[in-house]
């Protein structure tokens, strides 16, 4: 059988080295480009790219994108900056390009999506729910894409089971002290050097809290979502947005 032709857009950024490695580890696919800031685009279309990984920065993914959907290459998209506006964008482009795929994951480790799920079953049984996360100090977006997913998915779980809004007696307080509002869900971000990538999500009832914590210790946590991501989005086609609906979790 033919290995799958995958490209790497940010080929030498913290996350992107990683995926080199994991393309060219993986049996059934073949590393054809491996792009940094400055390259030609063109090289993909050159080297026959099926799937393209994006893992660039907000700045950089749209333009990127752009040239994959016009020349029908599938993408799997790990960097954030995800807002309605550039959804709607993307939709739009994909519309032109019907058989073309593109997976944008807020995070590609299993745990990490699993907490996502956690989260959202257990938000309408609390009162109180707040979203910690905590990386790296290098990171240049906050919240994290993790968080500001998560916290949506919390959102819509309480808004459909009709739960009131989460009690909170603050009338004073320093700008930025109670984080940032996400669909009436409070995220905090801490930058901390010696951090990775990690997040907590609190839930607080009468009497009792539960804490749902994942841990990325190392970029290698990423790698299994990244693979699995280029091998479904070929038979994916249109706009899909998390990696649960790869891992059957609905
Ligand atoms: N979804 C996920 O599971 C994960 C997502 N990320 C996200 O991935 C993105 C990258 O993160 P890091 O690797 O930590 O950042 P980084 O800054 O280490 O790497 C980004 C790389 O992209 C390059 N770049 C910028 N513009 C480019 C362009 N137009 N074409 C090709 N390369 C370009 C930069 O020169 C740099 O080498 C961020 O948005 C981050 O939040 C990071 C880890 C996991
Ligand atoms: O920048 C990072 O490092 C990460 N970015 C993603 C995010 O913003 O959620 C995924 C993971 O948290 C690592």
């Amino acid at each position: 059988m033919s290995k799958l032709r995958v490209a790497v857009l940010g080929a030498k950024g913290r996350i992107g080295s990683e995926a080199v490695k994991a393309v060219e580890a993986a049996e059934d696919m073949e590393l054809v480009a491996a792009l940094g800031r400055g390259d030609d685009l063109e090289t993909l279309t050159e080297a026959g790219a099926q799937v393209v990984v994006e893992l660039t920065t907000p700045a950089s993914v749209m333009e990127n994108l752009d040239f994959c959907v016009r020349h029908g290459i599938h993408a799997v998209v790990g960097t954030t900056g995800w807002t309605e506006e550039r959804l709607a964008q993307l939709d739009g482009w994909l519309a032109a390009s019907p058989e073309t795929g593109v997976l944008i994951a807020p995070n590609f480790s299993i745990g990490a999506v699993l907490t996502m799920k956690f989260a959202q079953i257990a938000a309408p049984y609390f009162e109180s729910v707040e979203v910690v996360e905590l990386h790296h100090p290098h990171k240049v977006d906050a919240p994290s894409g993790t968080a500001t997913r998560t916290a949506q998915l919390i959102a819509e779980a309480r808004s459909k089971a009709g739960c009131a809004p989460q009690p909170d007696a603050t009338t004073t307080a320093l700008d930025g002290a109670r984080g940032a509002d996400v669909g009436g869900v409070r995220v905090h971000s801490v930058r901390l050097a010696g951090l990775l990538a990690h997040q907590e999500v609190l839930l607080g009832g009468e009497g009792e809290t539960l804490t749902v914590r994942h841990d990325s210790l190392h970029h290698s946590s990423f790698m299994p979502g990244v693979l699995l991501g280029a091998r479904r989005v070929t038979t994916a086609p249109g706009l899909t947005f998390g990696l649960e609906h790869f891992l059957d979790l609905g």
